[in-house]
């Protein structure tokens, strides 16, 4: 019986069989790759506003710590849950793998709704939660940073919190921060950027013209809403977009800089229109040049994938597509997947810039970020579509084989104690 159970943990295994089968890893090295180094399990009590106590579990798990500290972000989400969070840890390890970073693999993560939190019960879980892990994270041990139901201000309390226990600023411990408190330029726009450029790059491969081309985006939260303003800067119209509270589709394209607006003001998409008010569980299968789903995992099933109508699916959120849906994809073989370990991983790639900035004091421009940053994910590009000509394999299986190889090489590197 494993420590890791449950659809989204079988998934993350079920890739990776898939690729040590196609590589050829004997069975008695799959467990080494495969299972997270270490899984931290937290309980955080705070106190309600109304006085009561509640306590929150929190996790944090590690997966590989061939190359230096693991990385990876931090989840605030009802269901979050130790198998969810190792399998996103263990997503971790491939991308930065892939992307050639330093590190392995985390992902942290608290079962709560934050939107059910005032901000000072956000501040107290957020704290609590950092002091709980501050014997098991560190500049050089393990890297926090945002995911799903955090952001910039979550990050700060984190630094904080760490910092008063160290007795001095060490910004280097978690990335994702305000700029004002030693975050980077552009880390906030990087995953969302990044995934409009690598769609830029996909365009290019299929002959499509972004000028003219459409999109839909499930999820308008920090990744979402930035590929989707970013695609919409190369000239692509935004169908659709969606979350937690609302979906809108117009086939004429919707009016972002409105929806940014009511954004800014509401906090989320709720209220914005009653006329172009759309079924969400429709909204994937809308024809559409570029799909981009940036919510939550395991959206497109077999069924969504047999009914898709783009031409580009660009993986923004972790784990969107589901194992049997890559089938009914590679059977289609008329998708451009950008899969996830690949297509969202500008944000890790720019946090890993704010770890070098803050590490040596030395900040860079925006344009420097931005060119680094898009020149990694050439190279992860460029390597990726390499091996699919060569081995006539699925995007996915190609990326998950490059990040897999460069983990059990460096492991095999390193030996066993005898
Ligand atoms: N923030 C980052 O830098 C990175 C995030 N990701 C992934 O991108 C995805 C989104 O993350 P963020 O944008 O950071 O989170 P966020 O919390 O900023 O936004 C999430 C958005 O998804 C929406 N949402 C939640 N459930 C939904 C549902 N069932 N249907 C439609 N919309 C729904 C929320 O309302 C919100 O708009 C996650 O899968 C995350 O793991 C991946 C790489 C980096
Ligand atoms: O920026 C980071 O360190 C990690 C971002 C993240 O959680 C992800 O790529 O899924």
């Amino acid at each position: 019986m494993s420590t890791y159970s449950g659809p989204v943990f079988d998934m993350a295994r079920s890739q990776f069989e898939t690729i040590a089968d196609h590589i050829g890893i004997p069975q008695h090295e799959r467990p080494r790759i495969l299972l997270p180094k270490r899984a931290i399990t937290v309980a955080c009590p705070i106190h309600r506003d109304d006085g009561s106590i509640a306590v929150f579990e929190g996790y944090r798990v590690q997966h590989h710590l061939t190359f230096g500290p693991t990385k990876g972000g931090t989840r605030y989400a009802a269901n979050v849950d130790l198998g969810e969070v190792a399998a996103l840890a263990i997503w971790m390890s491939w991308k930065c793998a892939l992307a050639g970073l330093p590190y392995g693999g985390a992902k942290g993560g608290i079962a709560v709704d934050p939107h059910s939190l005032s901000r000072r019960e956000l501040e107290a879980l957020s704290r609590r939660y950092m002091q709980e892990m501050i014997p098991f994270v560190g500049p050089q041990t393990d890297v926090p940073a945002p995911d799903m139901g955090t952001n910039e201000q979550v990050m700060a309390w984190f630094m904080d919190t760490y910092s008063m226990y160290q007795g001095q600023a060490v910004p280097e411990v978690v990335t994702g921060k305000p700029v004002a408190v030693g975050g980077t330029v552009g880390r906030r726009e990087a995953t969302g950027r990044g995934v409009a450029h690598l769609v830029g790059r996909a365009m290019e491969r299929i002959g499509l013209d972004p000028r003219g081309a459409t999109a839909i985006v499930q999820g308008y939260g920090n990744v979402g809403s930035v590929s989707a303003l970013t695609l919409a800067e190369m000239g692509v119209r935004i169908l659709g977009v969606s979350d937690h509270t609302a979906c809108y589709h117009d086939p004429r394209g919707l009016d972002l800089a409105a929806i940014e607006r009511h954004v800014a003001a509401h906090g989320s998409l709720a209220g914005f229109s009653t006329e172009l008010a759309f079924d969400p569980k429709e909204l994937l299968v809308q024809p559409c040049d570029v799909l981009v789903p940036a919510a939550v995992e395991r959206v497109i099933d077999a069924d969504v994938a047999r009914r898709l109508r783009c031409r580009i699916l660009a993986e923004g959120a972790n784990g969107p597509t589901t194992p049997e849906a890559d089938r009914v994809l590679a059977e289609r073989d008329e998708i451009f997947v950008l899969p996830d370990i690949l297509c969202n991983s500008g944000g890790v790639i720019v946090s890993y810039f704010e770890w070098v900035q803050d590490i040596q004091r030395l900040f860079w421009e925006e344009d420097e970020v931005k060119r680094r940053a898009n020149q990694i994910l050439d190279r992860a590009f460029h390597q990726v579509q390499e091996r699919v000509q060569r081995e006539r394999i699925p995007q996915r299986m190609a990326a998950m084989a490059i990040g897999v190889e460069k983990v059990l090489d460096g492991k095999r590197r390193r030996g066993l104690f005898p």
